[in-house]
């Protein structure tokens, strides 16, 4: 079988034998790529998207893999479903160890032009979402006594993110909420912390127009995207033990684009076009 799961992997085989990992929006992706790497080393998953059809595609991969597989159509936006997930996790399985909250989206739009149900749909998803998937995790880790582990896959918004400024408010909500959380759950063994990716080749970028696939491309020093394995080796290093003593924290994988570079999302307005012209004439 094909799958995304990374053969050169840096973990060893075994690794997540008798964990269970929790990936959201595993339908596609990052979130499939992940849940793929996470049965090849062992786990057992639990999986949810709003298309059930995509989903049960990846159960299939997951169990060809040797995983043991509970996939749930459902909305992150749904508090009581989301509930509902996590009731149907620890009747399953016991609980889950890792909670991946990798689901999300956004659509390209110039701020003034961003209508209020478009922005309140990205930030519904992006970070209400992701607070009831980390707080119904985390009240059944502390009533049950287990130790837990949150990542959130958020994005590059240190210089901001123009063209999706809902997403990049929402991320950015989702960056401080887990930098609270992991002081406050601390004392019940729970780790919280975000991956941040830069722009990773998946099949997403096809959401966008050519001009923005193009700069997904050039949106960093390296000029080039980064690859789904390099996110699901970001993603495994979290959620192992090999980081213990990280909480709190986010991990950018971006090829330096927090440092250079930019992704437009529907083309480089001209305004942003450098005028050499202008050093010119100064002499
Ligand atoms: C992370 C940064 C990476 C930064 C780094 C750069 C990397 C780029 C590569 C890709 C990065 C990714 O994140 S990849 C993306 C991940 N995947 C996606 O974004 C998939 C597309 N997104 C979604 O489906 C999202 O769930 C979401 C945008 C929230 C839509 O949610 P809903 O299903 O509730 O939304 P809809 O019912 O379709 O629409 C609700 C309203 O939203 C508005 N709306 C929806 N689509 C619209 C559109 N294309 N243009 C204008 N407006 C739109 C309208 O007002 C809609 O109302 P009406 O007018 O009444 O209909
Ligand atoms: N690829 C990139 O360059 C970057 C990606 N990211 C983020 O990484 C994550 C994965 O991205 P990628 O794999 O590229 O994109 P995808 O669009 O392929 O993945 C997003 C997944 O989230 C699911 N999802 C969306 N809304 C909901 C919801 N309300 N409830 C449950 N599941 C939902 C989608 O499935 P369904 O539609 O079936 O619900 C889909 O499987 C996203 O959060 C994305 O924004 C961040 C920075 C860069």
């Amino acid at each position: 079988m094909q799958t995304n799961a990374n053969p050169k992997t840096a973990f060893r085989d075994g690794l997540f034998e008798g964990k269970v990992v929790l990936v959201s929006g595993a339908g596609t992706g990052l979130g499939k790529a992940c849940a793929e790497q996470f049965a090849r080393l062992g786990a057992s998953l639990v999986i949810c998207a709003r298309d059930g059809e995509r989903l049960q595609a990846t159960a299939r991969d997951l169990r060809e893999l040797g995983a043991k597989v509970l996939a749930r159509p459902m909305t992150i936006r749904d508090p009581e479903a989301v509930q509902a997930l996590m009731d149907e996790a620890w009747r399953e399985f016991g609980g889950i160890d890792v909670l991946v909250n990798n689901a999300g989206g956004q659509f390209a739009s110039p701020a003034l032009e961003i209508k209020p149900k478009g922005w309140l749909a990205v930030v519904d998803t992006n970070l209400n979402g992701t607070w009831y998937m980390m707080q119904a995790a985390a009240q059944r880790w502390q009533k049950h006594g287990q130790p837990g582990n949150i990542i959130n896959v958020v994005a590059v918004i240190w210089r901001g993110l123009p063209q999706v400024a809902h997403t990049c408010a929402a991320r950015a909500g989702v960056v401080f909420l887990s930098k609270s959380v992991a002081v406050e759950w601390a004392e019940h063994r729970i780790r919280v912390n975000c991956l941040a990716p830069g722009t990773i080749q998946t099949d997403a970028f096809n959401y966008y127009n050519e001009q923005g696939r193009a700069s997904f491309q050039q949106a960093n020093p390296m000029k080039h995207a980064g690859e789904i394995a390099d996110i699901s080796e970001g993603l495994t290093y979290l959620a192992s033990d090999a980081s213990k003593f990280v909480t709190g924290e986010v991990l950018t994988i971006d090829g330096g684009q927090q440092l250079w570079g930019d992704p437009w999302f529907d083309g480089r307005p001209t305004y942003f076009e450098l005028d050499y012209e202008v050093s010119r004439r100064a002499g």
